[in-house]
């Protein structure tokens, strides 16, 4: 684990779960949350605050969290990428000095996370080395929920002061600028050759190695300008409203698929799988007629159930009850719809476990992984070729508490080091019914999100 810049550097000992975390100098963080006047209403109202650099995104339908500047970052590689980092956080808050005066979920100390889909990566994106876990305390955070705003400053060793209006003060931020003409090539993979990859899934699956996998591609965007994350954020805020907008250490996106929330001891995950398209200028009456088709299909039916049970059996040992829904509802989003499940449970009071440690225990779902968990992850790795970095990882935020929000990072791009370069992921549920042309379409539609953020 590394931590940067505190507590002081550690280097790097791909540790695994349990592994002690490092000695936490005494210079605790000052954390200090006021309410603040309304910000203007609408989706975009958070993300308008943010500078270029290095932006923090937690946000649906205008409330929840931007923050920017590092108080701290916790950056984690390996199996041990969610325990370490929950441990770290942990040693952080035990020095950390806190004033609240609103009492709200996301309110005092608040890291946001990001974490490697696999844990047997190298590490290697496609430019460069890259952690597999990062918590990110930025030193501001304005929240929204409901009618109450509120700004956290944290700083290392700072003062008690309430903050003044001056840390909102938006004169000095860059204008949001457009990336220009984009260039999209396609990824690891040739998306002419990804029928094949899905074909040899299809194969696997019907010779009885297991049941679903999910494969995924991805596409590399080069952009004339260089990415401002706010342009992306923006967009996808506005249009993507019932998705979660999220950029943690330039992982960007609108996700539909909340993995967990964890708030006052009651637990939700939305499930999604099985999918239809939706094509641009489709009339209400046929997006109808799809859905009712998509309700009624067996084969999207099956891979739903598969990721429902997967997440209901993962919570079970965190949960005092459960209430899983019969049948799934049908999700309608401007590119695509999904079967979608929303699973509610009540900790048990006297674990009382942690958000990070939820979403751990929960990741990777069948929805992006497979069934069995382990023989779709091994074939993940022998047959799609590509690392899939933090898509499908986990992606949120964690409060001092415990309870926090982590999405799964779906309909998301990789922002690379060269800001005129983006990586864009899209992955599909593959059950012995499924058809790899329907695939590359499906993860096409899945696509749209990220290539229409991007202005292409
Ligand atoms: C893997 C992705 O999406 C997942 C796969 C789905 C499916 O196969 O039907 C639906 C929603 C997500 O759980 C993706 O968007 O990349």
């Amino acid at each position: 684990m590394s931590a940067t810049p505190y507590p002081a550097p550690v280097p790097s000992s791909g540790a695994s779960a349990g592994t002690p975390s490092p000695a936490v100098e005494p210079r605790p963080l000052v954390v200090r949350t006021t309410r603040i006047d309304p910000l203007p209403g609408g989706p975009t109202a958070l993300v308008d605050l943010l500078p270029d650099t290095r932006p923090l995104t937690w946000v649906r339908r205008g409330d929840g969290l931007v923050g920017w500047g590092e108080a701290l970052r916790l950056d984690t590689f390996g199996p041990g990428r969610f325990a370490d980092a929950e441990e770290a956080w942990r040693a952080t808050l035990a020095h950390a000095v806190v004033r609240d005066e609103v009492g709200l979920p996301g309110t005092g100390p608040v890291a946001f996370g990001t974490f490697a889909f696999d844990d047997g990566g190298t590490g290697e994106s496609f430019d460069g080395a890259r952690p597999q876990g990062s918590l990110v305390v930025p030193r501001v955070v304005v929240g929204r929920r409901g009618r109450v705003t509120w700004l956290t400053t944290i700083s290392p060793g700072g003062t008690l002061d309430a903050p003044g209006a001056a840390v909102l003060d938006r004169t000095d931020r860059a204008p949001v600028t457009s990336p220009g003409r984009v260039e999209m090539r396609d990824g690891a993979v040739d998306a002419r050759d990804w029928p094949e990859v899905v074909a040899e899934g299809i194969a696997r699956i019907r010779a009885g190695e297991l049941e679903k996998v999910v494969l995924a591609r991805d596409v590399v965007a080069t952009t004339e300008r260089p990415v401002d994350p706010r342009w992306l954020l923006g967009r996808l805020a506005e249009s993507y409203t019932s998705c979660w907008t999220f950029s943690v250490a330039g992982m960007v996106g609108a996700t539909p698929e909340l993995l967990v929330r964890s708030e006052k001891g009651l637990v939700t995950s939305r499930v999604l799988a099985g999918t239809i398209r939706r094509e641009a200028g489709m009339s209400d009456d046929d997006a109808l007629l799809h859905a009712a088709q998509l309700a009624r299909s067996s084969k999207d039916l099956e891979e739903h159930e598969f990721a429902v049970s997967s997440v209901a059996r993962a919570l079970e040992p965190f949960c005092s009850s459960m209430n899983v829904p019969d049948a799934p509802f049908v999700l309608h989003l401007p590119n695509v719809m999904h079967l979608a499940s929303d699973v509610t449970a009540v900790l048990d009071p006297g674990a009382r476990s942690s958000s990070l440690t939820l979403a751990a225990a929960l990741h990777p779902s069948a929805a992006v992984c497979g069934t069995p968990t382990v023989a779709a992850r091994d074939l993940i790795r022998e047959i799609e070729g590509m690392d899939r970095s933090r898509y499908a990882g986990p992606v949120g935020w964690v409060g001092a508490d415990g309870d926090g929000e982590w999405g799964i990072a779906l309909r998301s791009a990789e922002l690379a080091d060269d800001p005129h370069h983006v990586r864009l992921f899209a992955g599909c549920g593959i059950v012995a019914a499924s058809d790899p042309a329907a695939e590359l379409a499906e993860s096409e539609a899945k696509l749209v999100p990220m290539r229409w953020a991007l202005g292409g």
